[in-house]
């Protein structure tokens, strides 16, 4: 057996002490530049497979796709995703296949259900279950040690608690819908919730029936994945226009000529917009939401560049890491141009949506959501920091783990612009 390169590790934690005081993406990219692209590291039993480079992640998401297409169990996703019935958390098997096939038709097939209106309260539990599901103790020291710790430390009663908000919240959510009457709701207003509640009425196209669980399930898919992300990619869009005036300027006078005088820019309009389309892609690049991705966990023994790979290895794709890296992007790698674009092919330089089988399946729609909200925001509004703060010095400090958002809120004065006079 040939392992891949690991730094040294201690008893009984492993390589714990080597991610504490920063960011998990950023300690493990620092680990990366001495033991390579494909670095193996323990967490107490756990072996976590670390890839740093494109050729690296495309071993994982194309070429070993079909080992690589499962997930880590973890006490947190078990308990917050009701027992595996989601997608994004389940491991892989018969239940996620039709999962997912279930989303892809609902969500983003040609109903396009919108989402539902979480009203104000969404974003708090949300984090709260995302750093939740960032750690635990007994998922990578399994026996008494790990138990012992979780119980001591108050995890458990942390998890508990956080369930069960999520849960009280996700009834009344259902309930809201299901309290609507016939009249209340027509075919347009319909959103994924009513897609879903409809479905536990009655079979679906693959002949499989919803149960309330399954519901709630996906329901936090959408909540803790896919709404946040989106909306943290706006954040870090939009912040970084702003800091730059060049960039603000050029893509103004885009989105304005593109859409010539109307009220709305609307999806039409988007088609033709290439820097706007660069913008959002450089964001990606720089402000991945999911530093890490998330963990794809094998199926079965393989070989990566001559290294041998054991069956139930989590590898985590350090997106964060590549994307900033000057041997990919040059020179330049940590400022923000989108031009850069122009003359660059992506492959697996950038996966901020992952790859293969597990990839995020709402990638489209939630790039044409960015698209739409920033050329709104930027066609009829110039836009300040304001509060004696220049534009171009805007705190970008980022804080999480499994999603890494800006560490203070992005609040921003605008002014109508009289561009068209
Ligand atoms: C800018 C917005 C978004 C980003 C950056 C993003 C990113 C990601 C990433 C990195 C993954 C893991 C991919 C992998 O493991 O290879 C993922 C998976 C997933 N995403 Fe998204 N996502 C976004 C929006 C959404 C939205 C709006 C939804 C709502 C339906 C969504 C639903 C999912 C689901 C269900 C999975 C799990 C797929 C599976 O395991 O089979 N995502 N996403």
């Amino acid at each position: 057996m040939v392992v891949p390169p690991s730094p040294p590790k201690l008893p009984i934690i492993g390589n714990l002490h080597q991610l504490l005081g920063k960011p998990s993406h950023e300690a493990l990219w620092q680990l990366s530049t001495e033991y390579g692209p494909l670095m193996q590291i323990h967490i107490g039993s756990k072996q976590f497979l670390i890839i740093s480079s494109p050729a690296m992640a495309k071993q994982i998401l194309k070429t070993q796709d079909h080992i690589f297409c499962s997930r880590p169990m973890s006490h947190a996703a078990q308990r917050l995703a009701y027992n595996y019935l989601d997608v994004a958390f389940s491991p892989q098997n018969d239940h996620w296949r039709e999962m997912r096939k279930l989303l892809v038709t609902e969500f983003l097939g040609p109903k396009k259900a919108r989402l539902f209106n979480h009203g104000p309260s969404w974003e708090l539990m949300v984090h709260e279950a995302q750093g939740m599901l960032g750690g635990s103790l007994v998922d990578n020291f399994p026996g008494w040690l790990g138990r012992l710790i979780d119980q001591i430390s108050g995890w458990n009663r942390k998890l508990h608690k956080c369930f069960t908000n999520l849960d009280a919240y996700i009834d009344t959510i259902i309930d809201d819908h299901l309290n609507q009457t016939v009249e209340e709701v027509s075919d347009d207003d319909k959103d994924f919730v009513h897609a879903l509640l409809e479905l536990s009425s009655k079979e679906n196209d693959f002949g499989y029936r919803l149960t309330k669980e399954d519901v709630k399930a996906l329901i936090v898919d959408v909540l803790i994945g896919g709404t946040d992300a989106t909306v943290v990619t706006m954040v870090w869009t939009m912040s970084e226009i702003v800091r730059s005036s060049r960039v603000t300027q050029k893509l103004q006078s885009e989105i304005r000529n593109h859409t010539g005088r109307k009220q709305n820019v609307d999806e039409v309009d988007i088609l033709k917009m290439t820097y706007l389309k660069m913008v959002v892609k450089e964001t990606l690049r720089m402000h991945p939401p999911a530093p890490l991705l998330m963990a794809h966990e094998s199926l079965s023994h393989c070989q990566i560049d001559g290294y041998d790979v054991l069956p139930k290895t989590s590898a985590l794709i350090n997106e964060w890491g590549i994307g900033r890296d000057p041997r990919i992007w040059g020179d330049n790698a940590a400022e923000f141009y989108p031009e850069r674009f122009e003359n660059f092919e992506v492959d697996f330089e950038m996966v901020p949506f992952g790859g293969g089988r597990r990839s995020c399946l709402a990638m489209n729609i939630s790039l044409a959501a960015v698209e739409l909200v920033i050329a709104n925001l930027l066609y009829s509004f110039n836009w300040e920091v304001g509060y004696g703060t220049k534009n171009e010095d805007l705190n970008m400090q980022e804080v999480g783990s499994l999603v890494v958002r800006k560490k203070f809120p992005l609040c921003l004065v605008p002014t109508k612009s009289n561009w068209e006079d």
